[in-house]
């Protein structure tokens, strides 16, 4: 079953079109990136995911049909204004917000105190939310996230406010529940993150959707005519089918003329007794792709 279909979606704010046409699925078991500029329409379609917000035209269907009061306890969302109740202590205020998703009270404390453990928060557990720091409210909103076991989990900017080493213990949690089959849905303007982590994503931009598919098919997608290569003896100047020849971060970046394969030029340095350590094919990054198809140089449907 897939868990997110959505379809053709559309939502106007008076004048302003904030999501045009948007269509994108999410299987179990995958983490997908939702992305884009500032305003480019991503929270909206999160509300219309999750029934906030009703669109003007299209369809959604959530874990195998429409939004239902019983299916929100099956999801867990971290939206991007966080919700903690700021002047009861952070375990009242964990048991409280957990308990909303169907659980006992006792139930929901059982599923706190590994997580409060896991994420160093158990010392901290009698002060009020109000006096904790950024990350360690980051850090208690992503257990309101987690701790009722969600099949889907929409999360707005998940690593905001940690540290590198929370950073990867979200990381972990996050591979561990796709592990486990659920299915994620994340919005990160970190683009490292994505390449890191996600296994497909939507680029929107301007309610439009311009990028979807799997992460490293579109970086192929984006590759360029450069090779980067290194090698123990040096690179001669003039290879057959090469362009250009220059340093590049204590590589040698090798531009290959049109309709000029990488397997021929590998062929031909060989043969002209390059000792090559590395040859890849360059890759742009997903910042550098964002970059490009945001400012309208590289747009494709
Ligand atoms: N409730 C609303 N009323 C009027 N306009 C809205 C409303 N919500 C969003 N918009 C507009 O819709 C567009 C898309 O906004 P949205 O919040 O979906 O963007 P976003 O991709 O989540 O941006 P960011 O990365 O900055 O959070 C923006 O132009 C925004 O001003």
């Amino acid at each position: 079953m897939v868990s997110v279909v959505v379809e053709q979606i559309t939502k106007t704010f008076g004048q302003q079109r904030a999501v045009d046409g948007v269509s994108f699925a999410v299987e179990p078991g995958e983490i997908f990136g939702l992305l884009g500029p500032n305003g480019a329409g991503k929270t909206t379609s999160i509300r219309i995911i999750l029934d906030i917000f009703k669109p003007d035209s299209g369809s959604v269907s959530v874990l195998g049909g429409p939004m239902s009061e019983a299916k929100k306890n099956r999801i867990g969302y971290l939206p991007e204004e966080r919700g903690l109740y700021q002047e009861i202590p952070l375990e009242r205020c964990l048991n409280y917000l957990v308990s909303l998703k169907g659980l006992s009270p006792a139930a929901a404390q059982e599923r706190i105190e590994p997580l409060m453990e896991r994420f160093d928060l158990t010392e901290h557990r009698k002060k009020k939310v109000k006096e904790l720091s950024k990350g360690m409210q980051q850090k208690a909103q992503l257990i309101v996230t987690l701790a009722h076991k969600p099949e889907l989990i929409i999360i707005d900017e998940p690593f905001s406010a940690l540290d590198p080493v929370n950073t990867q213990m979200v990381k972990d949690l996050l591979m561990e529940e796709r592990e486990k089959g659920t299915c994620i849905v994340m919005c990160t303007h970190q683009m490292h993150q994505v390449e890191e982590l996600c296994d497909r994503m939507v680029l929107i931009n301007r309610g439009k959707s311009m990028l979807y598919g799997s992460v490293n098919e579109i970086r192929r997608q984006f590759a360029e005519q450069d090779l980067l290569v290194r090698a123990l003896n040096p690179i001669p100047d003039t290879i057959p089918g090469v362009v250009k020849v220059e340093g590049h971060n204590g590589l040698t970046r090798l531009v290959l003329a049109d309709g000029v394969s990488p397997q021929s030029v590998l062929k031909a340095l060989l043969e002209m007794g390059v000792a090559l350590e590395h040859f890849e094919v360059a890759t742009p990054t997903l910042d550098e792709i964002f970059i490009q198809v945001v400012k309208g140089e590289g747009a494709q449907a």
